[in-house]
């Protein structure tokens, strides 16, 4: 099995990056790192950076996770390989683009685009907030599943992530302690379906209500709390079209012998214990 230590970053095509790095900036609230003519490196945290965003096809994204070892992308190299699935080594112009030290890519059943990724760069900087967002971390994203039991059973047997609660067919996927870094849910398509942030308190959530209607920003969900990780959360949309969310408050789920996932019915009350109803199509009955 291939363990997971982390998610890294999400690599997202854009059609205009200026209007990215304006919404990154001035609405989501990250630092602008490092900006080429092409590419706009934004982050909520210590790390080199959380989102890359590509000038070019909209429709691309790529999602890393970092393995502990550099053996580990051998490893996972043959594991990947013999379930049939190709895998590409990044060169080095490549690996310095993601400021990595090696990794390797490949599509997961749903040709959704994943790269491991050894050594992501860490900086000793810390992060310097472009609006007082009180973004803690990066925390999980959201992929589409055109076959969800087909694409559970990738992410669990093979990528060594364990399911912690389950919304009717979709799921919340842990790799830590933390209840969810993957969310998997059922739709037509592929790639990232939603970016989450993690925001120090309900103030921070509360405040991003406010502060996105004020700005014109479409909110798509919330505010709410969800009933299966408990945090409180807000969902908005992206000039990108993309679904990103706030959230605050996330369970850890600590006793991993023990835990057993939870299975929520198809319905608004499990998305939302106060009553939001979901504005996405995905999270929708
Ligand atoms: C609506 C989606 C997929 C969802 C559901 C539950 C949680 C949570 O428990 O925190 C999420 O973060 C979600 O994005
Ligand atoms: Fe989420």
């Amino acid at each position: 099995m291939i363990t997971l230590h982390d998610i890294s970053y999400l690599r997202l095509g854009c059609r205009d990056l200026d209007q990215m790095v304006d919404f990154g900036t001035r609405i989501l609230g990250l630092e602008l790192r490092e900006r080429t003519a092409t590419h706009a490196y934004l982050r909520g945290d210590n790390s080199a950076f959380n989102l890359c965003y590509i000038q070019g096809d909209e429709r691309y994204d790529a999602s890393a996770f970092e393995v502990p070892a550099l053996a580990d992308l051998a490893q996972a190299e043959q594991e990947l390989s013999a379930l049939g699935i190709a895998v590409q080594h990044g060169d080095e112009a490549a690996c310095e683009e993601r400021r990595v030290d090696a990794f390797i890519s490949f599509t997961d059943p749903n040709d959704n685009r994943i790269e491991l990724v050894y050594r992501p760069h860490v900086t000793g900087v810390r992060y310097f907030p472009s609006r007082d967002a009180g973004i803690t971390e990066f925390g999980h994203f959201g992929l589409h599943s055109r076959d969800i039991e087909r694409d559970l059973a990738f992410w669990t047997e093979v990528m060594s992530a364990r399911v912690s609660d389950r919304i009717g067919d979709g799921a919340l996927l842990r790799i830590d302690e933390v209840h969810h870094k993957i969310a998997l849910f059922s739709s037509d398509t592929t790639g990232v379906q939603h970016v989450n942030f993690q925001v120090a308190s309900i103030d921070d959530v509360m405040r991003a209500w406010y502060f996105l209607q004020e700005q014109g920003v479409p909110i798509v969900f919330g505010p709410g709390r969800h009933p299966t990780s408990t945090a409180i959360f807000i969902y908005f949309l992206g000039p990108d079209n993309r679904v990103y969310e706030y959230s605050s408050g996330v369970k850890r789920i600590t006793d991993e012998a023990g835990y057993v996932p939870r299975h929520f019915e198809m319905k608004p009350s499990s998305f939302c214990m106060w009553g939001a109803r979901p504005n996405v199509k995905e999270f929708s009955e």
